[in-house]
């Protein structure tokens, strides 16, 4: 019943798995309870030590038949707790039925529901033909490096034989629900200046300050012209580059504060780059090279984080039959999808595209503001279950599909 189902969801969000030191065993341990008593097959993968990742499978009737997998990430990111009205791991639930943790929208929500609906389908007799996969997946949230880009690559999952996956998406604050079908690219970038230190009264060029100053102009003029481009209209987030200086790092510190009268001989700054899949990214890092940190400006740069992979996009139309049965399913829960967007930051399927899968990108929430990462994360009790019975619809509908067709290779 629908508190039963409430308090599993609660339990999971008290699992403190905030980066960057999650439990990530108390969390697969209390998944692998409810797959037991969803009787489905469990596997706990280590590709890094003390980073486990749990697989599970509900075993459809015709093996022959590639499967598909839900996908959910079991770390969420830290939290400025005194700013919070609830405690963001007791998922404390307001009088309007909303569920305040860090993870209720991204994405522990998700990974119940999928279980959720599971535990509903099979009360209704329901059995799969296609198989079923689900993993718990660690480190979304620092890259996924040590998570789903490994996994990817492993033998175990090459033999999985997975047509497509479903990752998380964004809330929605309309009627309908987003869905994703590619995502833009992170570039974490920082770069670096040096120059002659000087006294602080004195004019003259070359400092690390006025170099570094000189591409933060013109950083700040491209991100000036995408952002133009974004309101102007008809298109999305994702679908222009965003920059967004997010830290500078210079001055010379003593007891007292920065010395004033002194140019410093280095300065840096830190950029949140995101670019969508069809922009020339090598033209992109050429005006990185020749006009944002040109060695001959005694400057240098740094990628903290970067996908270098190909940026692939999975068909979101008729011709990908998954998409079709998507929307379908959707609209046969009584709810619907917008027109498919590029996910404007990033997830782990970027890394299940990249191995040649499909993937769309959707958390099954509508009329709630984003709060991923934000303060007072929450997600209401109804439009939780809601959710479930969305993804009763997706799974009844992905897992009865026959045809052999619907791999990449073949659409
Ligand atoms: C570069 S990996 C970081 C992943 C994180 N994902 C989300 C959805 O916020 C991000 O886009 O910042
Ligand atoms: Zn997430
Ligand atoms: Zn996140």
């Amino acid at each position: 019943d629908d508190d039963a189902i409430v308090s599993r969801f609660q339990e999971y969000l008290r699992i403190d798995t905030v980066q960057p030191k999650p439990d990530y065993y108390r969390a697969v341990d209390f998944i692998k309870s409810q797959a037991k008593s969803l009787s489905l097959e469990s596997q706990t993968i280590e590709l890094v030590e003390g980073k486990p990742l749990l697989l599970l499978k509900w075993v459809g009737s015709d093996p022959t038949l590639p499967a598909f997998l839900l996908n959910s990430h079991t770390d969420v990111v830290p939290f400025e707790e005194s700013k919070w009205t609830h405690h963001p791991l007791h998922a404390h639930i307001d009088h309007h039925g909303n569920i305040y943790a860090r993870g209720s929208q991204d994405m522990k929500c998700v990974g119940m529901q999928y279980l959720e609906a599971i535990r509903k389908l099979q009360a209704s007799g329901f059995k799969p033909i296609r198989s079923v996969y689900l993993s718990f997946v660690p480190d979304e949230e620092i890259g996924g490096h040590d998570g789903v880009e490994k996994f990817v690559e492993s033998q175990l999952f090459k033999s999985l034989n997975i047509a497509v996956v479903l990752d998380e998406g964004l809330t929605s604050p309309t009627e309908s629900y987003r869905v994703f079908y590619g995502e833009r690219s992170p570039w974490w970038l920082v770069i670096k200046a040096k120059g002659p230190p000087g006294h602080g009264a004195k004019l003259y060029d070359n400092s690390a300050m006025e170099n570094l100053l000189k591409s933060i102009e013109s950083i700040r003029r491209f991100r000036a012209s995408q952002f133009d481009l974004l309101k102007a209209g008809g298109i999305g987030e994702g679908d222009v580059v965003s920059v967004n200086i997010n830290f500078l790092k210079a001055g010379t510190p003593s007891p007292t504060g920065f010395v004033m009268n002194l140019q410093p001989s280095e300065a840096e700054a830190g950029f949140d780059i995101r670019i969508p899949p069809n922009f020339d990214s090598e033209a992109l890092e050429r005006r990185l090279v020749e006009e944002w940190a040109p060695a001959a400006r005694n400057m240098s740069f740094e990628f903290k984080q970067k996908f270098s992979g190909k940026q692939i996009v999975t068909a979101a139309d008729d011709s990908n039959p998954w998409w079709s049965l998507l929307e379908n399913a959707v609209k046969e829960a009584g709810s619907r999808t917008s027109k498919p967007e590029i996910f404007p930051a990033s997830t782990d399927a970027r890394y299940f595209r990249e191995a040649g899968l499909l993937a769309f990108g959707f958390s099954p929430i509508s009329k709630t503001p984003g709060l991923l990462h934000d303060h007072n994360e929450y997600l209401g009790k109804d439009e939780y279950l809601k959710g479930i019975d969305v993804y009763v619809s997706i799974i009844k509908a992905y897992a009865s599909y026959e045809s052999k067709s619907g791999s990449r290779d073949e659409l």
